[in-house]
């Protein structure tokens, strides 16, 4: 589905990616792991096109998208979540999940101009749609309060209806249950899977390891900007080098 070919990234001289190589296979949860600043938000970042990359090549399925704006890797059908949650507060939970749905309904736009009951129409489905989304992740009940409304685990929620709303062919999930309870990272947990069963391909940044484990098919660990690791949850837990680097350290400090 997405092929990374040796990604690199500077900011400002300095390294934040080094010749990052992983495949990203279709129907799969790809996790990617590694320390604070290892590199996973940028790396997520260039896949969305909000950064640029500097060099090396992205590919979705076989056409190379590195150089494209974040609105045309979107067109694409590459959705993601924020680490820092990005709903707009005073809108209804409704109209965010919408937002999701802004990119294909703006194709049609001038179409519909010309026919304004299909406009209507097409309105009317696309609400239904982003209603479907909030009943999947278990929000319909809340699809007219405001977003600020909601306690931290809902908004986390949303976040998840509005990336997978338009049936996207990839989505990047930036630390879904981080600041999240065991009881809101279980009902994460189930919603991952349920999308996983349904065909969706998930590449997920998460520090939260049981989470990891529990959900990723296959697991890529980054490490000051280098891909040091990678293969089974199995395999990555038991390499010496990624104990070294980053779960060893975690389990020193917990
Ligand atoms: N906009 C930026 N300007 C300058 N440096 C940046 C910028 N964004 C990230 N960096 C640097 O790039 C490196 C990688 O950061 P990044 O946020 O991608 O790491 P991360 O693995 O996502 O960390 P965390 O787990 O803490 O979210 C770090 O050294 C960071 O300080």
């Amino acid at each position: 589905m997405l092929l990374l070919k040796n990604v690199s990234k500077w900011f400002g001289g300095l390294p934040a990616l080094q010749d990052v190589s992983f495949g990203v296979p279709r129907g799969r949860i790809t996790a990617l792991i590694g320390p604070n600043g290892a590199g996973k938000s940028t790396l997520i970042n260039c896949i969305s096109g909000v950064d640029t990359t500097a060099s090396g090549q992205i590919l979705l399925e076989t056409r190379p998208i590195e150089r494209l704006p974040a609105h045309g890797i979107a067109d694409l059908g590459v959705a993601r979540t924020f680490q820092n949650l990005k709903l707009f507060a005073r809108l209804s939970v409704l109209d965010n999940v919408l937002t999701g749905l802004t990119v294909a309904a703006e194709r049609s736009f001038f179409r519909s101009m010309l026919r304004l009951p299909a406009l209507r129409t097409q309105e009317r489905q696309l609400r239904l749609k982003a209603l479907e989304a909030l009943d999947d992740f278990g929000l319909a009940e809340k699809a007219n309060w405001p977003a600020g409304a909601l306690s931290y685990g809902e908004k986390k929620r949303v976040e998840m209806a509005r990336a997978f709303v338009g049936d996207p062919r990839l989505v990047l999930l930036d630390e879904p249950v981080a600041g999240l309870n065991a009881d809101e990272t279980a009902r994460i947990a189930r919603h991952i899977r349920q999308k996983r069963g349904a065909g969706h391909t998930m590449l997920l940044v998460e520090h939260d390891m049981e989470l990891v484990m529990d959900v990723a098919d296959q697991v890529v660990v980054l490490d000051s900007g280098r891909c040091i690791a990678g293969g089974s949850p199995e395999a990555v837990r038991s390499n010496p080098l990624v104990l070294d680097a980053y779960l060893g350290r975690m389990e020193a400090t917990a």
